[in-house]
Parts: C-alpha cells; sequence; structure tokens
C-alpha cells in the first residue's frame, strides 16, 4: 500500500476522499452521497453509542424504533420545518411493477413519525416525562456535493424525542445532552467544540430554540455543526396537539425537546487529526489501540520473535487494551509500518531480535512518531500511560490549531479580511436577522457565504458602546461567524 498521493496541506478535498479509502473506513458506492461503512469505521460508532447508549439510560431514556416510512399527511403536517427542506424528502412510489396508491416518504427525521403516537400516549400528567431516544439511519437528497461522513444522502444517527410538562425540566436537558455532545467530541473524538445557541435564523425553524456544539477545520477554515440539541418548545404540541391533564385538571401542551449526533462526528475527527500518513485515531475510538509488529532478522530466531508478538498481544488484551498482531509472512515491516499508520492505529510495538534478547519492545507513537523502549515487565502500565498520552495530545494540538484560527473583529473590513484568512470569527454583533441575512448576501462567492455558527455561551466582555460590525448598530451579544460545511 502506498502512500497518499495528497498532502493535507495542499488539497484537502483530495487527500480526505484517499484516507477515509485507503484506510479501510469507506468504500465509494455506485449511488451518489452514499457511503459503505466498513468495519474500521463501525467500531468507531460503536465506541461512541457503547458511552451515549449508557448515558441515556442512565437519565432513564428509553430506546425505541419507529418506521422508515412517514405518510405524506403527517409529513407535511408541520408546515414551516418542512417546506424549506421538502426537495430533500425522499419517496418510495412503487411496489416491483406497480405504483404505490400513495407515495411513502423516507424519513428525513422521525418528528412527524413519531408524535402522534406521544400524542396518543400522553394523557396524563403521570405519563409524563416521555423520553425516547432511537438509533437509526435517516435519508435526505441533498445535492450540495456529498462528502463521506460529513455530508451524506443517508447517515446513521441518535434521535432523542422527549416530553415534559414543564419548561425547566426541557430546558435543563437541552444542556445535559449538549453536554454530553461536547464529551463525545472533546473526550472521545480528542475534538475541541465551542457550546453555544444557533441565531432565529440558524436554527431549527420548527423548534423554539437550537443549541450546538460548534468544531472548525482549520485546513478550510469553515465551521462544521457537530451535533445539535433543541428545545421544540410548545409548537409541537400545538401541531400535533400533545396535551396531558396537569394537576389541575386542565388540559395543558407539553414541552419538548429533540437532539441528535450522527456519523457526521467520524468526518470532523477524520479531518481534524489526519495527517500525509494517512488516518490519525484517538485510542478511545481505535479499533485496534495497538499493533504490535515483528521484526525478524535474517534466521535470529524468528519463532521466538512471532512467540513475543503473540504473548504480547495476549497480555495487553487481557489488560483491556485493544492489541493485535500483524504476523503476515508476505508483507515487510516496513510495509506494515505504513499500513498501520494509514488506518491511523494509535501504537505500534516493534520487537526484533534485540528487543527478545533484552525482553523489551520498541514503541512507536502515531500521533508524533516519539519512539520509546519499554521493558516488557512494565508492559501493560507504560502501554496504558502511552494511550492516554496520545488521547490528551491529540486534544491539545488540535485545541491549539483550532484556537490560533479565532479572530476577533470589531469592523467590516477586519471581518472580511478574516473570512478571506480562513479564520473562524468571533464579532460583536446587534442579534438582528436582517443583518444576519445582509452579511450572508454581502459574503455570497464561490466558496460559499458567511453565517453566524453560534453564540457562544462563554461570552467575552461586551463592554459599553460597543458596535455591530456589520450594521453599526449597539451590539447585543458575541457570536462565530466563518463559512461552513
Ligand atoms: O432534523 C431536524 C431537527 C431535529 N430532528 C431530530 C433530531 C434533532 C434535530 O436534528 C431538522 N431537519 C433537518 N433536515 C431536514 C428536516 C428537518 O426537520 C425535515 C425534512 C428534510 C430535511
Ligand atoms: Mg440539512
Amino acid at each position: 500500500k502506498n502512500g497518499l498521493t495528497n498532502k493535507k496541506d495542499e488539497n484537502f478535498g483530495e487527500w480526505y476522499s484517499e484516507v477515509v479509502v485507503n484506510s479501510e473506513m469507506i468504500e465509494y458506492y455506485d449511488i451518489s452521497g452514499c457511503y459503505i461503512l466498513r468495519p474500521w469505521t463501525m467500531a468507531i460508532w460503536e465506541a461512541m453509542q457503547e458511552f451515549f447508549d449508557a448515558e441515556i439510560k442512565k437519565m432513564k431514556i428509553k430506546n425505541c424504533y419507529f418506521p422508515l416510512f412517514v405518510s405524506p399527511g403527517v409529513l407535511e403536517k408541520e408546515k414551516d420545518h418542512i417546506e424549506g427542506f421538502a426537495p430533500e424528502v425522499a419517496w418510495v412510489t412503487k411496489s416491483g411493477q406497480s405504483d404505490l396508491e400513495v407515495p411513502i416518504a423516507i424519513r428525513p427525521t422521525s418528528e412527524t413519525v413519531m408524535y402522534p403516537y406521544y400524542s396518543k400516549w400522553i394523557r396524563g400528567h403521570r405519563d409524563l416525562p416521555l423520553r425516547l431516544n432511537q438509533w437509526c439511519n435517516v435519508v435526505r437528497w441533498e445535492f450540495s456535493n456529498p462528502t463521506p461522513f460529513i455530508r451524506s444522502r443517508e447517515f446513521l444517527w441518535q434521535e432523542g424525542h422527549t416530553a415534559f410538562a414543564t419548561q425547566e425540566e426541557a430546558d435543563a436537558e437541552v444542556l445535559d445532552i449538549l453536554e454530553l455532545y461536547r464529551r463525545i467530541y472533546e473526550e472521545f473524538l480528542a475534538v475541541p467544540v465551542v457550546k453555544g445557541k444557533k441565531s432565529e435564523m440558524e436554527k431549527f425553524a420548527g423548534g423554539y430554540y437550537t443549541t450546538s456544539v460548534e468544531a472548525f477545520i482549520p485546513n478550510t477554515g469553515r465551521g462544521v455543526q457537530g451535533a445539535t440539541s433543541h428545545c421544540l418548545g410548545q409548537n409541537f404540541a400545538k401541531m400535533f396537539e400533545i396535551t396531558y391533564e396537569n394537576e389541575k385538571g386542565e388540559k395543558a401542551m407539553v414541552w419538548q425537546n429533540s437532539w441528535a449526533y450522527s456519523t457526521r462526528t467520524i468526518g470532523v475527527m477524520v479531518m481534524t487529526h489526519g495527517d500525509d500518513k494517512g488516518l490519525v485515531l484517538p485510542p478511545k475510538v481505535a479499533a485496534v489501540q495497538v499493533i504490535v509488529v515483528p521484526v525478524p532478522f535474517k534466521d535470529a530466531d524468528t519463532q521466538g520473535i512471532f512467540d513475543a508478538c503473540a504473548s504480547t498481544v495476549k497480555i495487553l488484551s487481557e489488560a483491556g487494551i485493544r492489541a493485535e498482531c500483524d504476523l503476515r509472512d508476505n508483507y515487510s515491516p516496513g510495509w506494515k509500518y505504513s499500513h498501520w499508520e494509514m488506518k491511523g492505529v494509535p501504537l505500534r510495538l516493534e520487537i526484533g531480535p534485540k528487543d527478545l534478547a533484552n525482553s523489551q519492545t520498541r514503541a512507536v507513537r502515531r500521533d508524533n512518531s516519539a519512539k520509546k523502549d519499554i521493558p516488557m515487565a512494565d508492559l501493560v502500565d507504560q502501554v496504558k500511560e502511552l494511550l492516554d498520552t496520545i488521547q490528551q495530545n491529540l486534544f491539545d494540538v488540535a485545541k491549539e490549531k483550532r484556537d490560533a484560527c479565532v479572530k476577533e473583529v470589531r469592523t467590516w473590513d477586519e471581518f472580511v479580511e478574516a473570512l478571506a484568512q480562513k479564520k473562524l470569527i468571533l464579532a460583536p454583533w446587534c442579534d438582528e436577522e436582517e443583518v444576519e441575512k445582509d452579511v450572508k448576501a454581502r459574503t455570497k462567492g464561490e466558496i460559499g457565504a458567511a453565517k453566524t455558527l453560534c453564540s457562544p455561551f462563554d461570552q467575552p466582555a461586551l463592554e459599553e458602546g460597543t458596535l455591530c460590525f456589520a450594521s453599526g448598530k449597539p451590539a447585543k451579544k458575541w457570536s462565530y461567524w466563518g463559512r461552513s460545511y
């Protein structure tokens, strides 16, 4: 397997496509915008799912599964959220040779699938809170350039749909889930994100407010919405008549949330940590954390070396470390090094005659190529420590790179310059939608317009008299702006 033909800092798009294929995460499919998720990807998805599923179960949220198909009546029920998206909805119109009486939509999201049944199930206050989640796929027939993991016509996600008696409970859960999304990115994928609130224009139109974790890709200078946690208010309760009899015997509408993260998370991780040798996996989500490679030398005790590799894997596996050895005799050590580097395995252990004689192994880190001889006597502790160090270092390096892209601006000229420099722009804004639309119009172009990414919960000080960078009106809040995926 030769190296990549594209360099990350030269042609990022081609580099990314090569990495996801050469690392055996993705196989391209004969339908545009659809991708095969190979085991190397599914292991990452499952590692995140194991964490998130356990956390929502602690919150007494239950998993369910609703049908893939949506009858047209309900889909169109939610006017203002569907009209903008209608072109993205895929429809089943035939079975075999015959046309269906009524075409059936494939779920692009499940609010309209689930909420008629929420209305049926929620009668009295004892039925609340109702908190369900489903792990499933959704289909959105998007037309802008498809990108593995980041923008595909079918993707995997979890979608949580909860109903409460009070706004306070809903507000609290929105933030609880958002914190889980921050942990998914920062603790598992080692990707720094910003927590914030979406603008009125960028929020989910059917909702009340939207919070999100926002990532940023320095190479392209684009923000990417990492995951979203919406408060839907009582909008859907009104539409779907999701009411209950409260303690005073009155009919009251429920307060709802919906929240999701998807396989897009994986694409963000690849873009953040990958390098010119290929994928770089954070140990927490790596299918294989340690690869042990034998380095036989002529006929010097080859069997002993192979046995040492196998026993090293056994010892590490018994300690809960995901270790494999590559004993294939038809590939050279050098070939194996670049193969497993391409696949992003965080740590390699080499065992040659000298290592065998000194009962040690040569450890090589994937993140910074640092080498270190580890005595076999201390194998498990030192490998665990190395994996933790790699996990932390990947996050620290990514955070430093992201922070270096942040540019605080106060005037339009500074904004335009920062945008051209692919910065993540932090600017004081009057919070008026017309101004947001105007910024989009004034920055429209081949590579897309600038938009608000989020207004960070962690607001810098807004000195008295600070003016909006775009309108000159009194600024109300700081917001992150930039181009996005
Ligand atoms: O899906 C959501 C809101 C919400 N859905 C459930 C999980 C959380 C959150 O994503 C917004 N949305 C995005 N995209 C589309 C739709 C849509 O409602 C509906 C039609 C097709 C495309
Ligand atoms: Mg969309």
